[in-house]
């Protein structure tokens, strides 16, 4: 263990942001023995908690829910009114703890930690400065996040935009909603406003979810537009203006205009490297930092960056898969225990490159993991791919009458293995895991095919693919 290096230096580890991440960095780290400091500057629980994942998700149920009751008869007789927007508002508050951090910050306390709060810039090696108070210790781990990326455009800084954290913390819901940017955030929040009954507008560049398979964007536009979205797509203001009332006007580049009572910016997110000191010591840019899969930054033998800071996958699961990575590969090496930095070694985020799952809690949902097609053809593999309506599972059609949805599989015939899953349609989220653990788990094919689905569940899908690509031959 640890505690001859706490007698040089203040800490074995210290943790820069208290977010998901952080806290699980610094939870595995103090699990194996090391004296570990979290620095945090807002709330204990980071954006994940208040801002992000937990209050959107709470904003999207709702709706969700309303609509599946809908598409029952027999239930929808039973579903009459309309959302109790207030009721929904105060639902996603308990979700925040009212933005109040004193559970996490128990927590903290509970699992051995030392929290202190305070902004935190890096000094030097294993330097840490808290509000000018300087803190030493054998690594320092960033965990600080991702801040929203601004797009320049004409008045838009000056209109004051609502960015995720207004529209997640919203106390009330403006009549007319522009979104800008037709990402995960952007399609999330266009869901959640229009079924609070904002009408919602999203100017999107490209299509919805282009890093998605093509169809996906396809299907929530039509999905969107629905529910009375307008989607814009290949849309980008030219300029923004905010009048003396508070209305908003959008002023597309083929000079029409759109108004509303607020516009959200949503177009992507940066490494949050910014006043952390990184410059003067060499590292830094917002490019984000290179980690090896220890999340160690390269160059350095005391600096580790995991979570969105790190810039290789903005999501909270994936970053405290990092974390549990890093913070026992930190006590490895200060311990002087063996580092398993092979692939699929316990103190590397190996899946980072080949399996990253993640949901959209769109209606209707999207799920994927690993490779597009198009990705998969650009990294030269040699792929046959296969889909499959999914409305025609016994399992979709009780699941809701009409049922819309799609599935596909990219399937690397060199190695006989899933490399890429993709679901889109009501209630896919809880099917992707299936496919994250066929990716991970390399299994073959030939293999996959005892993996029996149940009857009648949207896991049938499973077997009409294999099928399907088997009888493509
Ligand atoms: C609207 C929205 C919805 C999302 N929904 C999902 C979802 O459903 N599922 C999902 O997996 N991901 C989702 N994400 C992404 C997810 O929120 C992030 O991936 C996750 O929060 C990253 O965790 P983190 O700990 O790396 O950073 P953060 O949660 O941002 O935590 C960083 C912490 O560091 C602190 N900090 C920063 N600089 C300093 C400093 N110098 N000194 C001290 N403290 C500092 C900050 O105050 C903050 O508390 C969503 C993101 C957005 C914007
Ligand atoms: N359910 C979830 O897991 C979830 C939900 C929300 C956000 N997130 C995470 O948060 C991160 C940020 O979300 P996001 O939606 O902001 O990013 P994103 O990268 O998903 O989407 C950004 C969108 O903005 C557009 N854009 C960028 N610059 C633009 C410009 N100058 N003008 C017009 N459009 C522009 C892009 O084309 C893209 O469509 C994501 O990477 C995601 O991982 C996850």
């Amino acid at each position: 263990m640890s505690t001859a290096a706490s007698k040089t230096t203040d800490y074995d580890l210290i943790v820069i942001g208290g977010g998901a991440v952080g806290e699980n960095v610094a939870d595995y780290a103090t699990q194996q023995g090391l004296q570990v400091a979290i620095v945090e500057s807002e709330l204990v629980g980071g954006e994940c908690s208040y801002w992000a994942c937990m209050p959107s998700k709470a904003l999207l149920r709702s709706g969700n829910a309303l609509r599946a009751a809908r598409r029952l008869p027999g239930t929808r007789e039973a579903v009459t009114g309309e959302l109790d927007v207030r009721a929904v508002l105060e639902r996603r508050t308990t979700f925040t703890s009212g933005w109040k951090d004193d559970g996490q910050a128990k927590w903290v306390e509970s699992a051995g930690i030392e929290l202190i709060r305070g902004h935190a810039t890096v000094t030097g090696a294993g330097q840490v400065k808290v509000d000018g108070r300087m803190y030493t210790a054998r690594a320092v781990a960033l965990a600080t996040g991702s801040v929203p990326h601004i797009p320049e455009i004409d008045g838009l800084a000056e209109a004051q935009p609502w960015g995720t954290r207004e529209a997640t913390s919203a106390k009330t819901v403006p009549q007319r909603l522009i979104v800008l940017g037709g990402g995960v955030a952007g399609t999330e929040m266009a869901f959640a406003f229009s079924s609070l009954g904002a009408h919602v507008t999203v100017l999107s560049r490209s299509a919805l979810l282009s890093h998605e398979e093509p169809f996906v964007g396809e299907c929530l536009a039509d999905a969107l537009t629905a529910e009375g979205v307008d989607v814009r797509i290949g849309a980008t203001p030219s300029h923004i203006d905010r009048d003396a009332e508070g209305l908003v006007t959008a002023t597309l580049e083929d000079g029409s205009t759109i108004q509303a009572d607020e516009i959200l910016v949503a177009t992507g997110r940066t490494p949050a490297t910014d006043g952390l000191g990184l410059d003067s010591l060499g590292l830094g840019g917002n490019e984000g930092l290179a980690v090896d899969d220890t999340m160690l930054v390269k160059g350095t033998d005391w600096l580790y960056a995991v979570g969105d800071v790190n810039g290789r996958a903005l999501l909270t699961h994936q970053g405290k898969y990092q974390a549990r990575a890093a913070g026992e590969a930190i006590a490895a090496r200060l311990n002087g225990t063996q580092v398993q930095d092979q692939p699929w070694g316990r103190h590397v985020a190996t899946a980072d490159h080949t399996a990253v799952p993640h949901v959209v809690f769109s209606d209707p949902e999207v799920a994927s993991v690993g490779k597009t097609e198009a990705k998969a053809r650009e990294a030269g593999l040699h792929i046959k791919t296969v889909e499959y309506d999914l409305g025609s599972i016994a399992g979709s059609s009780l699941q809701a009458d009409d049922y819309a949805g799609r599935a596909k599989l990219v399937v690397d015939e060199d190695r006989g293995v899933i490399v890429g899953a993709t679901f889109i349609g009501q209630d896919v989220a809880e099917l992707l895991h299936s496919a994250t653990i066929a990716i991970v788990g390399e299994v073959p094919i030939d293999r996959l095919w005892h993996a029996v689905p149940s009857y009648p569940t949207i896991s049938e899908v499973w077997l009409r693919l294999l099928e399907t690509y088997t009888s493509q031959g």
